[in-house]
Parts: C-alpha cells; structure tokens; sequence
C-alpha cells in the first residue's frame, strides 16, 4: 500500500494525485482533501490507479460509509461512488463535466459556452433524495460463480463475488429470490459462468433472463420474450414491448426524463423531417413521430436487427415513422443529413467521433440534438460541431446512474 494525498476529481469515478515517486495516482474510493493508503491495482509507466482502503487522519466531510461494501474498495463494480454522500455526487458530476469540457473540448469550447450564458451543471432526479439513488435499476447484468451462485465480477477481474443483495436494482429484483444460497431451494438453477439478466419493466412483471431463455418469476419459461415499458409524455402515453435482453434505459425514471429532454430540445414543428440516428426500440420515436404530424416524417436508424424489429412493431400505429437497420458512419450522415430539418443522435460510448460529428454538423438540420452517455465523447464531438459553424443553445445533464461516476448530457445545437 502507498499514501496519497488527493488534490482533485477525474473522470470514471476516481479522486486524483500524486504518489510518493511523483506519477499520478487515480484512486477509487477516495475524496479531494483526503490522504489515503491505496491498494495498487494498476502500475504503468507515468501513472497508477488503485482503490482506496483507509484514510489516514481527517476524512472528507462529503464521505459515508459505503451502504453496499460488496461493491466498496476491491469489490464489485457497480457503485464507486456509493462511499460519496448523495446530496453531493451531482456536484463530483458536475466537476468531471466541467473538466472534461475544458480538458477535451478545449478553453474554445469552455468559452463558447460561456458566451452563450450556459454553465454546465448535473442533475438528479427528485424522486431518488428518497432512496440516496438506491434501488433504482430496473435491468441488472449478473454471471454465476463456480457454485451457481450469482454475482457480479470483482472490478477490473472475471472472477465472480456472489452477492446476497442488490441496492443498486428495483427492489422487484431482489423479490425475485434469485441471489443468495436460498436460490436453489427456491427452484432458480443456474450453472456456474451462466450470464443472467434481471429486469424489472414499468408496464409488466418482472423477468429473468438466462441465456436465451426469458423466465418469469417462479422459474417457469415465460410466455414471450418480451416485456413492456410505458412512458407518460406532453399529456400522452406511449407503450412499448421490448426484448427483454435488448437495450432500454436503465434508470426507473430514464426513459420518461430522457424523452421529455430530447422532445423539448428537438423543437420538432409539424411537417418536419426528422433524422434519429441509433434510435434502438424506438423510444424517442414514438413522440417524435406525434410531434411532426401527417405531413412530417421521422427516419429511424438502427445497427441492431432486432432491435429494430421491435421499433417497427412499436411504430405500427405511428405511419409517418420509419424504422431501418444500418450501421451508421460518417458518410452515411452525409448522405441521410440532406433534407433534414431536425437530427437527433443518441450513439453508445465512444459517441459520433470527429468525423460524425463534422458530417452531423453540415447537415441541413437547423437542429442537432445529441444524447451523450460518456462525457468525454460529448465533449469532443460537440467541440467538432462548433468547429464546424454550429452553436450550442442548451446543455443538459442528468444523473441517470446515481452511486456510480456515469450521468448523461443532452446537447442542443443550432
Ligand atoms: C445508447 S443506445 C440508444 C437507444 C435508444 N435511443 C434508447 O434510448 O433506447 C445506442 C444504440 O446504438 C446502436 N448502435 C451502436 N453502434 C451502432 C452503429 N455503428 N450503427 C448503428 N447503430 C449502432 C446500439 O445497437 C444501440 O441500440
């Protein structure tokens, strides 16, 4: 073990400083202001990460003990920052986003938003002050150990620590009796390394996934591979059937908040032609599709074959909506940006990269509005498309994954 003094906050759930030879430190489980003993799980050249085991003389006035020790200091990955108090993760977002702006964007992109009065900050969700952000996943990856029993995988490692809860899932999870040693008397089966998906939807039961099998909740195969998600929207609802093992929003309250900030951010007239680019299951379809009316049309592009199965089948009640695969690349926004008055883009991690976001931003879109869900690529690609001429009128940020370092931002662009 070393000692580190932490001076600060860097993006991906680390305090930052510098070790006793100078490198920089990354360390999970500390707080700026603390002196920690750090168990090293990584050593490189010019730096080092590693977790936080104690802190040597005052802690933190923001720090609690972790509620979930199991996902603590060498644990599972899942909550690095439950040992962060609640009310202050969305100031620690708030930091990285800031951060990443200026380190990534670069001081052009931190004073263009300036100049246009906004100052980025993170928000979370009224309804999670309740539970400190606990019990708010409704879908939870998990493998079985060599006994069968399930958990989740020591951060950084495959090896698997079976675990007898769950804070981070919709307690509907838990209820499934699916974790534990009981498990097995309760009839749940589950070979060791079998992958598992547990999911808790918003307009039906809950389900297990195991393997290609979708299980309800005694165990018994259920009747159909899907589930059903229900979003409430400007007065209107919205249902959805979703492959249970397929993406959706993860957070209870996600896709509600999410689709609410798209459809205010994309400022949709009637008669528009709306481009949505990796559109999923079609969650923001569907409004969007209500949004442009019947002289109007959304084009929906998807890489995932069944994902977009499902969208179509979402959409059968929503003509002027299209849902097509496709793997989307610089030059395919070229081409389908001619003509389009609104684009919308909400791309997994590594987000549009440079050349995306260029061929975004020369659209004829007279609205982009990207849905970012790793900041670092938010920052680059929006930096791209003010390079390229666009203007940003809005940037919104929303901690959709409250205990650990992730939060979404929404950028709204002219
Ligand atoms: C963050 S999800 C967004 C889905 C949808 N907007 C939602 O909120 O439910 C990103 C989607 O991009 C798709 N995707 C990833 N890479 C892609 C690519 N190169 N071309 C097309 N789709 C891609 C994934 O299959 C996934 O459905």
């Amino acid at each position: 073990m070393i000692e580190v003094e932490l001076t600060d906050i860097g993006h991906g759930g680390v305090a930052v400083g510098r070790a006793p030879d100078g490198r920089a430190a990354m360390v999970r489980f500390g707080l700026p202001g603390e002196t920690v003993k750090v168990n090293v799980t990584e050593d490189k050249k010019r730096y080092l990460k590693g977790d936080a085991y104690e802190v040597v003389g005052e802690p933190s006035v923001h720090r609690i003990a972790h509620p979930w020790p199991e996902a603590g200091p060498g644990g599972v990955g899942g909550a690095d920052l439950g040992h962060v108090e609640f009310s202050w993760q969305t100031e620690w977002k708030t930091r990285v986003l800031q951060s990443q702006i200026r380190r990534i964007g670069g001081e052009e992109l931190a004073e263009h938003l300036r100049s246009q009065g906004i100052e980025p900050r993170v928000r979370g969700f009224e309804q999670d002050a309740q539970t400190n952000g606990w019990h708010t996943r409704t879908r939870v990856d998990l493998t079985a150990d060599g006994c069968g029993r399930l958990g989740m995988y020591r951060e950084g490692t495959h090896d698997v620590i079976a675990l007898e809860r769950l804070p981070i899932a919709d307690p509907r999870i838990e209820e499934l009796g699916i974790l534990g040693r009981g498990a097995a008397g309760r009839g749940w089966d589950f070979g060791p390394g079998t992958r598992v998906k547990a999911v808790a939807p918003s307009a039906s039961e809950p389900v297990v996934v195991v393997g290609r099998q979708v299980l309800d909740a005694h165990g018994e195969p259920a009747e159909t591979p899907f589930v059903h998600e229900r979003v409430s929207l400007a007065g209107r609802e919205y249902d959805y059937r979703v492959r249970a093992d397929g993406f959706w929003q993860i957070h209870r309250e996600a896709a509600t908040a999410i689709s609410a900030l798209v459809l205010e951010a994309a400022d949709v007239h009637s008669g528009d032609h709306v481009l949505e680019l990796y559109s999923g299951a079609g969650l923001f379809t569907l409004s969007l599709s209500t949004a442009v009316g019947d002289n109007g049309t959304v084009r929906a592009i998807e890489g995932n074959r069944l994902a977009v199965e499902t969208a179509r089948a979402n959409l059968r009640d929503y003509p002027r909506a299209r849902a097509r695969t496709g793997k989307i690349t610089p030059r395919m926004i070229e081409r389908e940006g001619y003509g389009t008055d609104v684009l919308i883009a909400d791309p997994p991690r590594t987000g549009l990269k440079i050349e995306g976001a260029r061929a975004a931003a020369q659209s004829d879109a007279r609205r982009i509005v990207l849905v970012s869900c790793d900041v670092a690529a938010m920052a680059r690609d929006v930096a791209a498309m003010v390079a390229a001429g666009r203007r940003v009128l809005a940037l919104d940020s929303l901690d959709m994954f409250p205990n650990t370092s992730h939060f979404e931002v929404v950028t709204t662009l002219a």
